[in-house]
């Protein structure tokens, strides 16, 4: 199953932009600021979530543009089904969703699709503070398990009501923390679980392919505190009192990190070099498609990617790709290094935020 006929409307530099006869490999080259980042953006809001620069909706809407904006594609396969997310000018500020025409949630999207993303944006995220690598672990975690989503925006939404009943002048009653600690360990159980299940299930996958051309990564997930629900309960009970001394809750998996190592080197992942860091996260990349593409239809959107890698790296990569199940979307500047499929790959230029198959 793969995405096509694939439509952006009033959509950052994108006026109306049609995509059709995509294929396994798809690639759109242009220059800089021509807009195909913008295009693997809008596929990134076929899933949950913000979409791959976390920008805000009235940000993502065309400047000149009526002030809302639409992205649809159909996905192809046994049946075709229509997926589409938009906001309105009235409410620029409110994503909605259809699937085949009808309103449906953005959560919904993710029992569709399964979308991974590799961007520079990306490239420091080993010594990025650990909030980034959360992000980065719940972002993978939801495209194998969409209901992971909603745990750990419930779990947030507990938090924050603690950390403001913990700072408030007055004591707070403590039928209200009980009810609100329920709710935060029932649901920092199932995100740490749901983090551990990825974890494990993306070192399951690395250990499957050599170490070259891309190197192992060894993934350590860093629980912040008790993991089990009964675990999580008792230990925020226990520390109300240091929790209120410090106007916020010191446990729970808003403190997780993700430790990478270079495993073959055996150091952190934020002591390797610029290059390695890189191979690194491509790694992690392509386990992650991997295992994405076994549960639901998935794709995969990689910005400025193949450009920076030496021929041996790119061939790896292509294979790789090829073989994830994934539908690939692979962004560049030139055609030069996306020659090796460019027989077998869909091709666009894009200039100027206008689309043209090539
Ligand atoms: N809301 C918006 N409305 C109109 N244009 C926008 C909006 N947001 C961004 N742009 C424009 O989109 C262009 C950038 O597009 P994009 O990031 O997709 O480029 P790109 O082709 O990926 O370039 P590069 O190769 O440099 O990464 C910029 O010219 C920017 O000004």
């Amino acid at each position: 199953m793969a995405l096509d006929r694939i439509s952006l409307q009033d959509l950052r530099n994108h006026v109306s932009t049609t995509l059709e006869a995509t294929a396994q490999l798809n690639l759109l080259v242009g220059a800089n600021g021509a807009g195909k980042t913008n295009v693997l953006e809008a596929l990134s809001l076929l899933a949950p979530g913000r979409g791959l620069r976390r920008a805000s909706l009235s940000e993502i809407a065309r400047a000149d543009g009526g002030g809302g904006f639409a992205v649809g594609a159909s996905l192809k396969g046994a049946d075709e089904t229509r997926l589409g997310t938009y906001t309105q000018p009235d409410q620029p500020g409110r994503r909605r969703v259809r699937i085949n025409g009808a309103d449906a949630s953005a959560a919904t999207l993710g029992e569709w699709l399964a979308i991974g993303w590799l961007t520079p944006a990306m490239d420091g995220l080993f010594v990025a503070p650990a909030s980034e690598r959360r992000r980065y672990m719940d972002r993978l975690a939801l495209a194998l398990d969409p209901t992971h989503a909603s745990h750990v925006s419930h779990y947030e939404r507990a938090l924050r009501e603690r950390n403001r009943l913990l700072s408030d002048d007055r004591t707070p009653e403590p039928q209200w923390l009980d009810a609100i600690e329920a709710q935060l360990a029932r649901h920092g159980a199932a995100v740490a679980e749901g983090r551990t299940r990825l974890v494990d299930a993306l070192m399951g996958e690395i250990v499957r392919h050599e170490e070259n051309p891309f190197p192992r990564p060894a993934l350590n997930y860093l629980a912040g505190g008790p993991v089990g629900f009964d675990q999580l309960s008792q230990s925020l009970h226990d520390s109300r009192k240091s929790d209120r001394a410090a106007a916020r809750t010191l446990v729970g998996p808003h403190r997780d990190d993700l430790e990478v190592l270079y495993a073959a080197k055996g150091v952190e992942a934020a002591q390797s070099s610029t290059g390695e860091q890189k191979a690194l996260l491509i790694a992690m990349t392509l386990a992650h498609a991997a295992l994405a593409a076994r549960g639901r239809p998935s794709l995969l959107l990689l910005d400025e990617v193949a450009a920076h890698l030496d021929p041996s790296r790119r061939a790896a990569l292509y294979t790789r790709l090829k073989d994830s199940g994934a539908q690939v979307w692979l962004t560049g500047t030139e055609i030069a290094p996306f020659s090796e499929i460019a027989d077998e790959a869909a091709m666009w230029t894009v200039s100027g935020g206008a689309v043209s198959p090539c």
